[in-house]
């Protein structure tokens, strides 16, 4: 049998390693990432390919479909997915955020029921916030994660059952550029899931909970098929029952609502359900559909959740939801609250009561917030609409959904200069932050991610690439839009600190907002930015 020296011959890290790293970065914890990696990393590349070549058959006018050889699958009402999981019966808020230490100890001791630790859209992937949320997360699963920042003391609270984890690994698409194996760069998906795995599996079995997962960006069934596998091998490595990991899947790709029963079905026995990642799915189909001119959509503001197709998609998920016993997770409405404006808090307020009503009647089984202050507001209105500790009895039977409705872009709004120079702020004020290191930030009383930031990106480049008219008459062209670039870019850096990106973030934007080059993430067009790749030490020298 190989040993971990022979399996760590080969893995490398360029991240530099703190004393306080040592637990996390253990051989046998690195010998598990490399295992995963050998083990799936083709795969992984080989569905990105594939990515690709659906993205082109799109292009070619191809529109997306259920698909014909997993009918069965679909038409087959006996299946199920897994039993709600210890921790995961009553999940009706989920307050998300990023894995930094006083956001993880601010999240758990937030009247919530679940608390998503994000890596993903919430975290700019820098080798510091991706390996301190490890030591985070890893402490806060023994509840030893308090700490003291200047006079003011992070404790978890005693006084009740903490929120259950669940953590948000990076996509399919991202590399870990600081850790390779064989030479070529680890997943980012495999090494935040297989660290927080490795060290926390037993552990948070032992907390009354387990290892519980979201996962993010998938664009088939087949990418969930991949997760199942790694589900697989992971649970024997450590000697635990295959079905002890959940995973909830973030439907947030046009492609993937296509495919909901089938990505069930791959994880039907670790499966925890669907989410309505809602900045994602619009994000998805803005970007799937770029170079169709019926797919161009209004000002952001107007691409609510009642829209067609969104509505469509939200009860599609829970209707499938449903029918396989697993839970129907609501989303994110964006607004923030603004403490310096009451009439204009109360409004914001009112926006978000509006959007929890309406998933709750629609029969969601719970929904998301992105701010301790909002937990509240959603629980009340959950607590009164839903009595029970979820709704997966509501079959949704009424619903009939198919693809036209699924493509429906009959949008109604318009294009106006405001809300091409929100998303040029937007895009930017995002981009700034994220180069520094931060990767969710309130802009304009809104919670700003890389998905909401992905919007407003996305939808300038097609504005440009379709020449659309404004509503006050100008064309959209790429003069234009670079005019409106700079404006915007100079008002920003003129009323931020020395030493801010904006110039940096511009230079980026300019070339994704003229209908020329379109990045297939802005994380990865901006990655090197973040990352310090230098001299990589062989692991077992660590
Ligand atoms: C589309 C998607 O993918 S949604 C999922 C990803 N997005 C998210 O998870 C959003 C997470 N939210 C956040 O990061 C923050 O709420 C922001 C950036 C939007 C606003 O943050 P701030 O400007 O710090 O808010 P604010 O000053 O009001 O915070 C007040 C306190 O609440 C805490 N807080 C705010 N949001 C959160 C959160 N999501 N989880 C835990 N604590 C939080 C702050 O740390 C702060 O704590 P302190 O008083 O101890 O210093
Ligand atoms: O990840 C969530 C989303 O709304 O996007």
């Amino acid at each position: 049998m190989a040993t971990t020296d022979s399996i760590l011959q080969g893995v490398a890290i360029s991240g530099t390693v703190q004393p306080e790293h040592k637990k996390i970065l253990t051989p046998q914890a690195l010998a598990f990432l490399a295992l995963l990696h050998r083990s799936f990393n083709g795969t992984r590349k080989a569905l990105l390919e594939r990515r690709v070549a659906r993205q082109a058959e799109i292009d070619r006018g191809n529109l997306p479909d259920f698909l014909p050889e997993t009918k069965h699958i679909r038409e087959n009402p006996t299946w199920k997915g897994a039993p709600p999981a210890p921790g995961l019966v009553d999940r009706r808020v989920e307050i998300t955020g990023p894995t930094d230490r006083k956001m993880v100890v601010n999240a758990l001791n937030s009247d919530v029921w679940t608390y998503m630790a994000d890596f993903e859209d919430s975290s700019a992937p820098t080798w510091d916030n991706m390996i301190n949320g490890q030591v985070n997360l890893y402490d806060a699963v023994r509840r030893q994660v308090d700490f003291k920042q200047g006079p003011k003391e992070y404790k978890l609270r005693t006084d009740r059952v903490l929120p259950t984890l669940i953590v948000r690994p990076r996509g399919w698409h991202l590399d870990e550029k600081h850790v390779t194996v064989d030479g070529e760069p680890i997943s980012g998906s495999l090494f935040d899931f297989g660290l927080y795995f490795f060290h926390n599996a037993h552990e948070s079995i032992k907390q009354g909970f387990g290892p519980y997962f979201y996962l993010p960006k998938m664009e088939s069934h087949l990418e969930a098929r991949l997760w199942n596998d790694v589900f697989n091998l992971a649970q024997d490595s450590v000697g635990i029952p295959r079905g002890t990991i959940r995973g909830t899947v973030l439907i947030e790709t046009i492609l993937a609502a296509f495919e909901m029963d089938e990505i069930i079905y791959e994880l039907r026995d670790h499966s925890s359900g669907l989410n309505c990642g809602r900045w994602d799915y619009i994000f998805s189909t803005i970007k799937k559909f770029r170079q169709n001119s019926a797919f161009v959509l209004p000002d952001r503001s107007a691409v609510t959740m009642t829209v067609p197709f969104m509505d469509a998609y939200v009860k599609l998920l829970i209707q499938t939801c449903h029918k396989r016993g697993v839970h129907a997770m609501g989303g994110m409405a964006a607004q923030i609250p603004i403490k310096d404006d009451k009439e204009a808090n109360e409004k914001a307020m009112e926006g978000v009561r509006a959007d929890k009503l309406r998933e709750v009647r629609a029969g969601h089984d719970g929904t998301w917030v992105a701010h301790p202050a909002l937990a509240s507001i959603a629980s009340e209105i959950f607590n009164k609409h839903m009595p029970t500790p979820n709704q997966l009895f509501r079959r949704r039977e009424d619903v009939k959904i198919g693809r036209n409705d699924l493509l429906n872009m009959n949008v109604p709004g318009k294009i106006t200069e405001d809300g091409i120079r929100k998303n040029l702020n937007i895009g930017l004020g995002y981009m700034e932050a994220w180069i520094r290191g931060i990767g969710c930030v309130p802009i304009n009383y809104l919670m700003e991610d890389a998905a909401t930031a992905e919007v407003s990106r996305s939808q300038l480049w097609q504005w440009v690439r379709h020449g659309v008219t404004t509503a006050e008459g100008k064309k959209v062209d790429k003069a234009y839009a670079l005019k409106l670039l700079k404006e915007q870019t100079d008002q920003l850096a003129a009323n931020a600190p020395k030493g801010n990106k904006f110039a940096l973030a511009s230079q980026y934007f300019a070339g994704q907002i003229t209908g020329e080059d379109y990045a297939d993430f802005l994380t990865t067009l901006l990655y090197d930015e973040i990352t310090a790749v230098g001299n990589a030490a062989p692991a077992s020298k660590l």
